[in-house]
């Protein structure tokens, strides 16, 4: 049984998508559809489940497109964020994804896993700092959906990192911005992360402990990308 002792550190910086919510499930099956899509009508090799975790699992929106697109040798011209869904550029199929995630969120909403509102609730009472470092330049309404917002003053998103140009995920650079942000450093801020390329920046950025959730992506990959514990809910992390 993994125990984190919470009085090492004054802040706990969450990914959002798979980690306080089943997103992640969301935005796979919205690549898979936009991904299979493409790749069928390109004679491509298709695409598997497995891609999902290997190119795309927490990057930024149109990294996650160019890094699969690279994985079967196809360049794309770069657009821009402003191109409609049905333009073959990496924005246009990025903002096709986007279209089709939308969809499910509206359609369905969003549940947060029950360990991981605990784990914050708990966190919250005893004066730990929280932040949400997520890729994701929904993840403020993902946040709203699930209830979640009013526990995150801090939110360091997709939209927040290209307005300031900080690097995506596997860079450190959004959960540094984010430590700095809520007032602690990183050797006392914890790190909770279920993609590879999340762990892999968590532990670039020299945190004080990083927590894979192995939601899928598998515990020896989270180790293997940089993880001091891997848990499979963040309920047993709860102090
Ligand atoms: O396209 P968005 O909502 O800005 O999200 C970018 C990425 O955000 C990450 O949180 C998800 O793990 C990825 O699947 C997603 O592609």
């Amino acid at each position: 049984m993994v125990v984190v002792d919470w009085t090492d550190y004054d802040a706990a910086l969450f990914d959002l998508d798979g980690v306080l919510t089943p997103t992640a499930v969301v935005h796979m099956a919205a690549w898979e559809e936009m991904f299979s899509t493409f790749l069928s009508a390109r004679g491509a090799t298709p695409y598997t489940a497995h891609d999902y975790f290997d190119h795309v699992d927490g990057k930024p929106r149109y990294d996650g497109v160019r890094d699969l697109l690279a994985s079967r040798g196809i360049t794309l011209p770069e657009g821009d964020p402003s191109d409609t869904a049905d333009a073959d550029t990496v924005c246009g199929l990025g903002n096709r994804k986007n279209d089709a995630f939308n969809a499910v969120l509206a359609r369905d909403g969003v549940q947060p896993y029950p360990g991981s509102v605990a784990l914050v609730e708990a966190l919250a009472a005893r004066g730990t700092k929280l932040a949400v470092v997520s890729s994701s330049k929904n993840a403020p309404s993902v946040l709203a959906a699930a209830g979640l917002d009013r526990f995150f003053p801090v939110v360091v998103d997709g939209r927040v990192a290209a307005a300031e140009g900080l690097p995506g995920k596997p860079a450190p650079d959004t959960f540094l911005a984010a430590a700095e942000r809520v007032g602690v450093t990183k050797e006392r801020a914890v790190v909770l992360e279920d993609a590879t390329s999340g762990v892999a920046a968590g532990h670039a950025g020299r945190f004080g402990l990083v927590v894979g959730v192995d939601r899928g992506a598998g515990a020896d990959a989270l180790t293997a990308a940089g993880a001091d514990v891997v848990v499979a809910d963040l309920q047993e992390i709860v102090p």
